[in-house]
């Protein structure tokens, strides 16, 4: 099976400080990958790397063959991208940002509303249609920024801890949605601080701290590889949660 991103130890330095310290993986065609890291490990900065809106101090990002460094926008017709900053423009309603964000990948007026109407539907916002951005709630909000990184057809989706904050019912019919997607061979990068969301999404997962790989391996795997019983304690023994856990219970105790 092909790789549609390759991401060969890739660095990103802010002046003295490295954030991203050399990281290499591969996505397969139609396979989902999921980063798990604390809070500051460097997941963010990685992906911006990898949608191009921040360039690698030092090697290469691939989709579908194409450098993105050298060529971000031929490499944006790729992929679609669910950011932490949702970015909606608040002067416009909701199919009027879709249709907006259609016309940055040169389709008509016409099929930019029809491509709209068809995505809101699948995403469950046909009946919002006209509402301003203010008048949805968190998880409206989610799935309209789901449905606008779809305009494209992408065969990469890329999602930046895209249910955080969201309750549970809008959790699951976010998952729900990407599952469909899944279903349908379309490839997906997700950060996620959900050992639950990692397990049901993802085939293969990377554990990051400090801008670097601490583990890696198949979803269902690497728990028992690395002695844990899950993926929730695997990413908080391999990360000393635990321990700095532990050490305020006894300073409280
Ligand atoms: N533009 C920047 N200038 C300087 N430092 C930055 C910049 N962007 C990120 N950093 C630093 O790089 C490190 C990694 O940040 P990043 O946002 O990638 O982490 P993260 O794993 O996504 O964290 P979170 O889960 O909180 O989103 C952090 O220490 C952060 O402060």
């Amino acid at each position: 099976m092909s790789n549609i991103l390759t991401v060969d130890s890739i660095v990103k330095q802010y002046g003295d400080f490295t954030a991203v310290k050399s990281i290499s993986f591969k996505l397969q065609q139609g396979k989902s990958l999921a980063i798990l890291g604390p809070n500051g490990a460097g997941k963010s900065t990685t992906l911006k790397m990898i949608y191009a809106t921040t360039t690698p101090t030092s090697g290469r990002v691939t989709i579908q063959n194409i450098d993105v460094s050298a060529n971000p926008r031929e490499a944006k017709r790729h992929i679609g991208v669910v950011m932490q900053d949702d970015l909606l423009d608040t002067s416009l309603n909701v199919i009027e940002n879709m249709v907006a964000h259609a016309i940055l990948f040169d389709m008509s007026w016409k099929s930019a509303q029809k491509k709209a109407e068809s995505l809101l539907q699948f995403v469950g916002l046909s009946n919002y249609k006209k509402k301003e951005i203010h008048e949805l709630s968190g998880g409206m909000r989610r799935r309209l920024v789901l449905a606008r990184a779809l305009v494209n057809d992408p065969e990469l989706i890329i999602l930046d801890e895209p249910t955080t904050g969201l309750d549970i019912q809008s959790r699951h019919v976010f998952w729900n949605r990407l599952e469909t997607l899944q279903k349908q061979g379309v490839s997906i990068l997700i950060t996620s601080h959900y050992g639950d969301e990692i397990e049901r999404l993802a085939n293969d997962v990377l554990i990051i701290d400090h801008g670097q790989i601490i583990a890696q391996g198949v979803t269902s795997e690497l728990p028992s590889t690395y002695g844990y019983q899950d993926i929730e304690s695997a990413y908080l023994g391999l990360t000393g949660y635990v321990e700095e856990h532990d050490e305020i219970e006894q300073t409280v105790g």
